[in-house]
């Protein structure tokens, strides 16, 4: 027995410990070094004109044997001689495919697409197999030769016998014990799933014989009361799917084709809304294949769902979900991208250099945000059922971002037009806005429906503006991360931006002078008026003032607004969050139409010295203003006998 150097056991030992963390890949590391042989072998042919291959010799094949706890792959490679089995399977780290990449790489070219490059795959059997046997017969030999190892102390060599040229690698699995279950890799399904899990896309089949059942025959004889019989047998099928669709080029691919890809792939039942196909070449050299989904799964805002493409390499699964390759706003994308430029790590779980990672996944962003933005000009009615599944995640990006990202995702953005009564994006709100107009307003509360009669929304559209009304929780969250929107700036002309304001709070600075001049006044002569409602009131309000929104005796008696940057709605998103305190409390100001009957009320019972009527009225007009905007009064009984006595 010769036994493997000391460097090669700890090595051999980190290996089968530390360097995978999943060691179903055994498989794909098999497959792919049959691969890898098999493409040796198609490179020699299409080199040597003494070497001449049917097609069909060219395959890989999956199988085992559930009584002896075998699992062999097979193929008709190039083989090894003696020589190399003991250099290659001998020496951990020691890789003939990486040698045979070097040594041929002008002739390549794009025929081949040699996967090994470390020489430490093979030995991820140890994994799962107490004892490893590899019977191999070189092309152009006679020789066969069997390496086997338990993978503790060492190896031994043989002579064998083999019928043609090429490799089989038979694992015996180890026991089971009570954490470790190695029986999923004894039944035709759970290597079928492997298979096409890891090495759907390797490029020569992988077969496998598969039990089936079948109708017997009717018997001519059969009577009346014939039962059909059935007899199972088995044949061999080509499980891997082998050339992958991303690589063929977009004509040649219908539409059909890819639907059916993505909902097999991507377990979706319905086609996905857009395709995105990306050939680049250049620094680096890569396929993109992504779609939009119609729907949003349904965890998409749970915590478990993760975000990625698939990322293979020379058409081996490295990673099923590439979180780098997409933004968090973008998180809805699926698909896979292929390169063989990526500098992977030993596992081929992840990439030593993230930098490539980050070219490829700007440059998938682009490609994203071109394909949306194309299909809200192009085809609106998509585009909103698009804006519905995914729209929140795009806001979250702005929020997110502290409003850093609203360059890349603002103009993405559609909401409700209070006006035209249909979502619009936020240039072409910009675009209608009359002269005069110098900030977008919106309102946001629970329902289109009742923001759309709120007396501040209807103060704001009888002046002739419109009011984007938001029912989203994130929306004013983003709004106040963007401050303002500005159109992109045509060549030659000035980049500005828009204010943002919420029409119930804060100035919004649309009165006229007069009315200004008015409000000012009506203030001043019922100072005491507003004082003592802001003492009936006590510390529910910050103040008591008149309305510069509302400014005619057809609007209402009175509205609520909020100081400072926390909204009214803001405030009852954050109360309603689970780990909410005391004191998320927006400064809320009572404002008095001073057009209104009431008012005129108000002052005469305050002239009159009826203190009692002014607090109650204060009550009832701060009580009726917070139902109307859609907030919890703190009394409804007190607030119903107030009505109720009123009545009498
Ligand atoms: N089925 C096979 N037929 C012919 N040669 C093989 C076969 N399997 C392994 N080899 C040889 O053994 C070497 C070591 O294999 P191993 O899987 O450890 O490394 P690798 O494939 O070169 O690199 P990587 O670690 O990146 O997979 C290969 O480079 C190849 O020369």
């Amino acid at each position: 027995m010769k036994k493997f150097k000391t460097e090669s056991k700890k090595l051999l030992d980190l290996m089968i410990n530390s360097i995978y963390t999943n060691r179903e890949i055994f498989l794909r590391e098999l497959i792919s070094n049959a691969s890898d042989a098999v493409d040796k072998l198609y490179f020699k042919s299409l080199t040597d004109s003494d070497v001449s291959l049917a097609k069909d010799e060219l395959a890989i094949h999956v199988s085992f044997d559930k009584d002896a706890r075998t699992v062999t792959v097979s193929d008709s490679g190039i083989g090894m001689t003696k020589d190399e089995m003991d250099k290659n399977l001998g020496t951990i780290a020691h890789s003939g495919s990486l040698e045979f990449k070097s040594e041929n790489v002008e002739a390549q070219g794009d025929d081949v697409d040699i996967i090994g490059q470390f020489g430490v795959g093979f030995y991820s059997s140890f994994m799962v197999a107490k004892e490893v046997r590899v019977v191999s017969r070189a092309f152009g030999s006679d020789e066969a030769w069997e390496w086997k190892s338990d993978g503790i102390e060492g190896y031994t060599i043989s002579e064998t016998t083999r019928e043609g040229h090429g490799t089989d690698v038979i694992l015996t699995l180890k026991d089971n014990t009570d954490e470790d279950d190695y029986d999923a890799y004894l039944s035709e399904w759970g290597l079928k799933n492997l298979i096409k899990k890891y090495s759907n896309y390797v490029r020569y089949p992988i077969t496998m014989e598969c039990s089936k059942t079948r109708q017997k025959p009717k018997p001519e004889d059969a009577g009346d009361d014939y039962k059909p019989e059935y007899e199972h047998y088995t044949e061999t099928e080509t499980i891997n799917s082998m050339v992958p669709i991303w690589k063929r080029s977009k004509q040649d691919v219908t539409q059909e084709e890819y639907n059916e890809f993505y909902k097999s792939d991507f377990h979706d039942f319905s086609d996905p809304a857009r395709t995105i196909k990306v050939h680049a070449e250049g620094a680096m050299t890569y396929d993109a294949l992504m779609f939009i989904p119609s729907r949003a799964p349904f965890d998409l805002y749970s915590k478990d769902y993760k975000k990625g493409l698939a990322l293979y390499s020379s058409n081996v699964l490295i990673m099923e979900k590439c979180e780098e390759l997409l933004p968090d706003y973008f998180n809805f994308v699926r698909g896979v991208v292929d390169s063989q430029d990526l500098q992977l790590n030993i596992s081929r779980e992840t990439l030593q250099h993230n930098s490539q990672l980050r070219a490829i996944a700007k440059k998938l962003e682009k490609k994203i945000k071109g394909e949306l933005a194309n299909m809200r000009d192009n085809d609106r009615e998509a585009y909103e059922k698009f804006f519905e599944n995914f729209g929140r995640g795009l806001k979250y990006g702005i929020y997110m971002s502290y409003g850093m990202n609203k360059g890349e995702l603002a103009d993405l953005l559609l909401f409700y037009s209070a006006k035209e009564q249909k979502m619009v994006t936020l240039d072409e709100y910009v675009d209608a806005m009359p002269e005069g107009q110098d900030s977008i307003f919106y309102a946001a509360g629970d329902s289109v429906e009742r923001l759309a009669k709120m007396p501040v929304v209807k103060a704001v559209m009888n002046k002739g503006y419109d009011v984007l009304l938001c029912t989203q929780d994130v929306d004013e969250f983003c709004f106040q991360a963007m401050m303002g929107y500005g159109k992109p700036a045509a060549e030659g002309e000035e980049f500005s931006e828009k204010q943002l304001k919420n029409v119930a709070s804060g100035d919004l600075g649309l009165e006229s002078e007069d009315e200004k001049k008015a409000a000012e006044e009506a203030a001043k002569e019922s100072e005491d008026l507003f004082g003592a409602m802001k003492e009936a009131l006590g510390e529910q309000v910050t103040k008591v003032s008149v309305s510069t929104r509302l400014t005619s005796a057809d609007d209402a008696p009175a509205c609520i607004t909020a100081e400072g940057p926390l909204s009214l709605e803001m405030e009852k998103i954050l109360s309603q969050m689970p780990d909410a305190g005391d004191d998320i409390k927006s400064q809320r100001v009572l404002e008095i139409n001073a057009k209104h009957p009431i008012f005129a009320t108000l002052k005469a019972a305050q002239e009159a010295g009826d203190a009692e009527k002014v607090a109650s009225y204060a009550g009832l007009l701060y009580n009726q203003a917070l139902l109307v905007e859609g907030m919890p009064i703190e009394d409804p009984v007190a607030f119903a006998q107030q009505i109720a006595s009123l009545m009498k």
